[in-house]
């Protein structure tokens, strides 16, 4: 049977999307999900997200990554899926879906989304990196030499080593390079290469650099590969809340396979 699909990107980490009201996608078929993921023998993607009928909210949202394998919380992916029920008729300028991490907010206008993410009261500091969950976990540490560094080589080191070993870790390598700007490469789990951005991490990065006193406003700026995102986030002892990850998600092209 042909599948629609629609492909989005957002700052240029990027999705197959598929809409699922239907309930007519097999979910357990990690084969096919990475069959359409692969960029030389299928449609290729960092991931895949199916939009889903949701009982009291707009939608719901369901994550799997390149490798086929259903995920923890994706933020790019999440601000696209907000596009793409905008462009389904599902939504107008405001969301609120659930997904694997819980409920999210969202606003879309002049394909600017902003996504409201999970607070994060946990922030574990350590001598040479900080570690936090966002929705997914993240590994933030500095590299001075971002240009020139091995971010897959480097990044499957950790992602794979202790103490995170098999579960792993995304990692996220960090320049300050401004007041509050920071220049962002981060090495994704489940896709295990380096994507163009990651939402979930340039908001972890975002935190830990607060946290850290690397910067003392609550509105961050981080230079991604893709592009550029946004982050401003409330504080409150040491926790951090009302967080919103911002940035571009764009409509790509629309086929069936
Ligand atoms: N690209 C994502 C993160 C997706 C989840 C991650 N690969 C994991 O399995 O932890 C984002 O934009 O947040």
């Amino acid at each position: 049977m042909q599948q629609t699909f629609y492909k989005y990107q957002g700052t240029g980490n990027d999705f197959v999307m598929i809409d699922n009201r239907q309930q007519n996608f097999d979910k357990n078929d990690t084969k096919q999900v990475a069959f359409m993921c692969d960029r030389r023998f299928g449609i290729g993607a960092d991931g895949l997200i199916l939009l889903e009928n949701h009982p009291e909210y707009d939608f719901k949202m369901v994550y799997y990554n390149a490798d086929g394998n259903e995920s923890s919380m994706c933020g790019n992916g999440g601000r696209c899926l907000v596009a793409f029920a905008q462009q389904l008729g599902v939504i107008s300028d405001k969301a609120v879906f659930e997904a694997v991490d819980g409920l999210h907010h969202a606003t879309i206008k002049d394909g600017i989304v902003k996504l409201q993410m999970v607070d994060v009261d946990t922030i574990e500091t350590y001598e040479n990196y900080v570690f936090l969950n966002t929705g997914s976990p993240h590994h933030v540490q500095f590299e001075d030499q971002i240009q020139a560094f091995d971010i897959k080589k480097e990044g499957a080191k950790i992602r794979y080593g202790a103490p995170y070993n098999e579960a792993g870790a995304n990692v996220n390598f960090v320049k300050k390079i401004s007041e509050n700007t920071f220049r962002v490469r981060t090495y994704e789990r489940g896709v295990e290469d380096e994507t163009l951005s990651c939402g979930t991490g340039a908001t972890a990065v975002a935190i830990a650099m607060h946290a850290m006193g690397e910067v003392n406003t609550n509105h961050v700026k981080l230079s991604v590969e893709g592009g550029e995102l946004e982050v401003c986030f409330d504080t409150q002892n040491g926790e951090y809340k009302n967080v919103w990850l911002i940035g571009p998600a764009t409509f790509v092209f629309k086929g069936s396979i």
